[in-house]
């Protein structure tokens, strides 16, 4: 099995990728947030430096609808020396969407249909995809695989949710097997892997997957990767870490992610929100964390999140199927 750390907006920045990999590490490949602006800003070409993604293979991703765009950028890409560069088929928010960009390109397949053409005429760089399986309706994604079945693509890495549905319901495990019965490229299977038994049950359905991204899990549990590989019969070599092991490496992350945000973002304030981020996901990890968790949110500086943060390690047990 392969896995990929997916990419995450805000969340899954240089800074968590460099940490996360030396702390724990394992992914075959770490997928980029996406960049949406033809200059990339600060933080996108940030994000993507060679010296920031050392150790790792990076694939950037790129949100875009015009394939000029798409071009010069993927050209300033392959001059960090990328060879990969990943489209965003998939990103539902609102503000995305109504730009007809993200899931939003999949409501005017025609126009996809050009823009593929273009950029797979053009590209330096070999190009994957991320994909919903449509916007409104389950029966927008064969004609989607129609036109997916005319490209080259790297993989197509499939989130089998419709744009309407969020991150709501469950995955429509369904329309990943017609993918792999209409499309020869590699396949990966994205969508509500928290756990080796969430695993367990997508293959038991789809046991033809051998690429595995994962997002909201890692974010979750950043030790999940260790836990899927110790239950698979793949990595032999792979065994699970004591409880205690399992929170001082946690610690390990969250200390180094911490101070990696204090040195890149101007401010106290900044480098909380940032954190705070986090915690939505990371409190999941924990028994009983709310109280705890409530006192980090209310700091407002960084010694205060150190003391809360502390308080919340010393105190709150991690779930037992988390460690
Ligand atoms: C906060 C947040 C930000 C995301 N940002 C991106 C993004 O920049 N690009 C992208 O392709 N998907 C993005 N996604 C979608 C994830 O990559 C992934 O497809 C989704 O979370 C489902 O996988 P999971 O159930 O393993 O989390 C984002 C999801 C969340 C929750």
């Amino acid at each position: 099995m392969k896995y990929y750390l997916a990419p995450m907006e805000g969340l899954t920045t240089y800074n968590f990728r460099t940490n996360w990999n030396r702390c724990y590490g394992g992914m075959d490949k770490y997928f980029t947030p996406f960049i949406s602006n033809r200059h990339m800003n600060s933080r996108e070409r940030n994000d993507v430096l060679p010296e920031h993604n050392v150790g790792m293979y990076t694939v950037p991703q790129i949100l875009t609808n015009k394939a000029e765009e798409f071009l010069s950028l993927a050209e300033q890409l392959a001059g960090y020396g990328y060879h990969e560069v990943n489209l965003n088929l998939g990103c539902p928010s609102g503000t995305v969407v109504a730009r007809n960009r993200g899931a939003g390109f999949l409501g005017t397949p025609r126009e996809l249909e050009d823009f593929l053409d273009e950029i797979f005429e053009k590209c330096p760089l070999e190009i994957s995809i991320k994909t919903r399986i449509g916007m409104e309706y389950p029966d927008e994604w064969a004609p989607l695989l129609k036109i997916y079945q005319k490209f080259p693509m790297k993989e197509l890495i499939i989130h089998p949710r419709l744009q309407k549905e969020g991150y709501k319901g469950t995955p429509h495990l369904e329309a990943f097997a017609e993918a792999v019965e209409a499309l020869q490229c590699p396949l990966c299977y994205n969508g509500d892997i928290t756990s080796p038994e969430t695993l367990a049950h997508i293959l038991e359905k789809l046991p033809m997957v051998d690429t595995v991204m994962i997002g909201r899990g890692i974010l979750q549990n950043p030790g999940l990767l260790q836990q899927l590989k110790a239950t698979s019969t793949d990595f032999d070599g792979v065994s699970l870490p004591s409880s205690e092991d399992c929170l001082d490496v946690l610690k390990e992350f969250h200390n180094s992610l911490l101070a990696g945000y204090q040195v890149i973002m101007s401010g106290d304030t900044n480098t909380l929100y940032k954190m705070k981020d986090l915690w939505t996901f990371l409190s999941r990890s924990f028994e009983s964390p709310d109280k705890y968790v409530k006192k980090i949110r209310k700091a407002t500086d960084v010694s205060d999140y150190k003391l809360a943060v502390n308080a919340l390690f010393r105190e709150c047990a991690l779930k037992s199927e988390n460690s």
